[in-house]
């Protein structure tokens, strides 16, 4: 698919999708709550997204990916996202639509991330962790894109055709 990044540019022991079968085995996952905000048009369709770049110091620093975070002991997938992204990014989050989880294997930890979609939430934007935004369509213009960012590239070109 042209607009998205190709997985080869990473190497496969780097970051690599793994389905909940491969994942039986090895490493638990680390559960990630992540927030797909979507901006409609006056007819109500998805227009554009929001990107942020991974903050400095953490793994990955300078990568865009969706605003999120790991769960804390006890919390679900809403509370874990609603926390987030107040945090990170100052915003309160309205409801939240679960859309799509995907397993993902980095060298530093394999993840389960939980993607959601957002298209109601108050506040202004504040990159409290030194992040950057960029409201994206497809296909992006940022670079370079987390891995575990782009099977979601790939969903919201499936949805739109
Ligand atoms: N937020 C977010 N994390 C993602 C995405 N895709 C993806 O593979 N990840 C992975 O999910 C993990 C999220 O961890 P994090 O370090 O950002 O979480 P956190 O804010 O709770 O950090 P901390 O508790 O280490 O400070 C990382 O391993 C990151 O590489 C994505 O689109 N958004």
């Amino acid at each position: 698919m042209s607009n998205v990044p190709s997985e080869s540019t990473v190497r496969p022991s780097e970051a690599r999708r793994v389905t909940e079968d491969e994942a039986r085995e090895g490493r638990v996952p680390v559960d990630v709550a992540v927030g797909v905000l979507i901006e409609r048009d006056a007819e109500g369709q998805e227009v554009r997204f929001l990107l942020t770049t991974r903050p400095p110091g953490k793994v990955w620093a300078g990568y865009w990916e969706f605003p999120g975070g790991k769960f804390e002991p006890g919390e679900t997938v809403e509370q874990a996202l609603r926390r987030e992204l107040h945090e990170e990014i100052g915003i309160t989050v309205g409801k939240v639509h679960p859309w799509k989880v995907q397993l993902m294997d980095y060298s530093h930890a394999r993840v389960r991330l939980h993607f959601c979609k957002i298209d109601d939430w108050t506040g202004a934007f504040e990159m409290r962790e030194g992040q950057t935004m960029a409201w994206q369509s497809l296909p992006v213009t940022v670079e370079p894109v987390l891995p575990g960012t782009w099977p979601v590239l790939e969903w919201l070109a499936e949805e739109r055709g």
